[in-house]
């Protein structure tokens, strides 16, 4: 039974701990799936390559209004594809070949198999090639093995066959019709892709808007934009998938009663699950909530001492940029026993990538009234700027929370061009104690850029 200083399970944002400071250390990674988990194979990055390929997509959808006149010809989904994963493949195998076989880790064992615990610091890795199972044991683990995608029980669902976020990327040619179950990141994301690439989209979600966990003005403005370019079905129940003469069907029961989708394929958005069950985590001791979610304190070291766990396994948000975060914190934790640190969650930013935009940071209005929080608010349209001018755009704003008496940025909310990276400047504010007036005031803003759609929402807010 072979025993490591440290073993690793999962290679998304697991994989980015082990560094030459490790050299020492006799270690362990042990990955199931692909090397370079979801974020690289199945999540964000290849996800954003379609979305921008959409986004190009849809610009003579919208040119006409500058005046020019422009055509989508064609859209060559298998070019796309191939574009895609031909520069994301190698980079995985890369990845796998480093680790395997590079002089930089000749103190690493590469175990491509699955991990289950099986008793306090004991994994047993078992492989789909029919070798026999190893057990390792080490004196710490990480544990950074991700989640999967839900799958809810509608009856009929498994017999009629269905996509996720997992195999949709790779389709061979893209559908005529596709229906998608579920109402956020995903849903959205993909909605964006497909429709923009001409396939009839209908997503189906069981609340009464989409991005509901967005702030309530941002959530409602997308969903009305949203079922402007495709059919969105709201407040409906799935209660049957099943095959038909042409593609597949969704039996809805909804306000107006029941109602049928048919569509050639299904696309299952409906949440991922963390893979704390099929770790078995709690064999060694680990324990989780009622998520799934592995818990972990401030160092993010579960209940169980030498277990730390980090990104999706762990942590509610999940997101990429807060799996890495987490794996920095874990990393350090690991090298410096004395001089732990923590892991700051205070402000964890997001975005959509759809269209329009979404992006995020802190409390949303309707946050703020449960919690009781005193709160102003101003908003900025980017039809108010003159970079929105240029763009004609007519939907888009920016929203901020903050505290009436300190100017302390509560929360930033905006929809529209480019908000993954317009809402930066707040985050930066949020993180560093920068209060709204000395961030609008105390700074140049170039002009005519669109970041002057948060100068003016900054200077707009009524504080005190
Ligand atoms: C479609 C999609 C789009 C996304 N887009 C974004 C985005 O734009 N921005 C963003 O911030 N986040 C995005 N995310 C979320 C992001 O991908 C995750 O938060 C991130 O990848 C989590 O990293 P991780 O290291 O915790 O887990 P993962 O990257 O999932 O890595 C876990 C690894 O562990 C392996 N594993 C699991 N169980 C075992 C086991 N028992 N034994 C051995 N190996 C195991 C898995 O095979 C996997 O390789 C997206 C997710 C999806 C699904
Ligand atoms: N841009 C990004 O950062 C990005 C993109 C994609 C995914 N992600 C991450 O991946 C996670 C998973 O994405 P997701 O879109 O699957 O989850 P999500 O939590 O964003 O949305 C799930 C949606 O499914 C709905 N739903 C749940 N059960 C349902 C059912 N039985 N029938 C109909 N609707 C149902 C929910 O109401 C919700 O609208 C996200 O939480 C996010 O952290 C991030």
């Amino acid at each position: 039974m072979p025993h490591y200083d440290l073993v690793i399970v999962g290679t998304g944002s697991g994989n980015s701990i082990l560094g030459p400071q490790f050299a020492d250390w006799k270690t362990a990674i042990v990955e199931k799936g692909t090397f370079g988990g979801t974020c690289l194979n199945v999540g964000c990055i290849p996800t954003k390559m379609f979305v921008y390929a959409a986004d190009v997509a849809t610009t003579p959808s919208h040119s006409s209004r500058y005046g020019v006149d422009e055509e989508l010809k064609a859209v060559r989904w298998p070019e796309i594809r191939d574009r895609i994963f031909g520069r994301i493949d190698p980079i995985a195998a890369g990845g796998a070949e480093y680790r395997k076989h590079h002089e930089d880790n000749k103190n690493v064992d590469v175990y491509t198999g699955e991990g289950r615990f099986t008793g306090m610091k004991e994994l047993r890795v078992s492989f789909s090639d029919g070798r026999p199972d190893e057990v390792l044991t080490a004196d710490r683990f990480v544990l950074a093995a991700g989640g999967r995608p839900v799958i809810p029980d509608v009856p009929g669902l498994e017999e009629t066959g269905y996509h996720t976020s997992d195999t949709v990327m790779r389709l061979d040619e893209l559908p005529r019709r596709i229906v998608i179950i579920g109402g956020g990141y995903i849903a959205a994301e993909f909605a964006h892709v497909f429709a923009s690439f001409g396939v009839e989209v209908t997503v189906v979600g069981r609340s009464g808007a989409l991005l509901r966990s967005e702030d309530e003005e941002v959530s409602a403005r997308f969903t009305e934009l949203a079922a402007e370019r495709y059919d969105v079905r709201l407040d409906r129940k799935t209660t049957r998938a099943r095959k038909t003469a042409s593609g597949v069907a969704l039996d809805l029961e909804g306000p107006q009663g029941a109602e049928t989708v048919e569509a050639d394929l299904i696309l299952v958005a409906t949440g991922r699950t963390p893979n704390s069950d099929r770790l078995d985590v709690a064999a060694t001791g680990v324990t989780t909530m009622d998520s799934g979610h592995v818990v972990v304190d401030g160092y993010q070291q579960t209940v169980v001492d030498g277990i730390y766990a980090l990104g999706d396994l762990s942590s509610p948000h999940e997101l990429k940029h807060v799996a890495n975060h987490e794996s920095r914190v874990v990393q350090h934790n690991l090298l410096h026993p004395d001089e732990r640190i923590e892991a700051d969650h205070r402000f964890v930013p997001h975005a959509v990538f759809t269209a329009p935009q979404v992006a995020s940071v802190g409390l949303t209005e309707q946050k703020a009234r449960a919690k009781g929080v005193s709160y102003v608010v101003s908003k900025q349209d980017y039809a108010g700027i003159a970079y929105g001018w240029a763009m004609e755009d007519t939907t888009g704003f920016a929203k901020l929370l903050a505290d009436p008496a300190t100017g302390q940025l509560l929360g930033a909310h905006i929809i529209g061009p480019q908000a993954s990276s317009v809402i930066q400047p707040l985050i930066q504010a949020m993180s560093f104690g920068l209060d709204a007036r000395s961030m609008a005031r105390g700074q140049y803003w170039i002009h005519p850029a669109m970041p002057e759609l948060i100068e003016n929402a900054l200077l707009n807010l009524p504080l005190d």
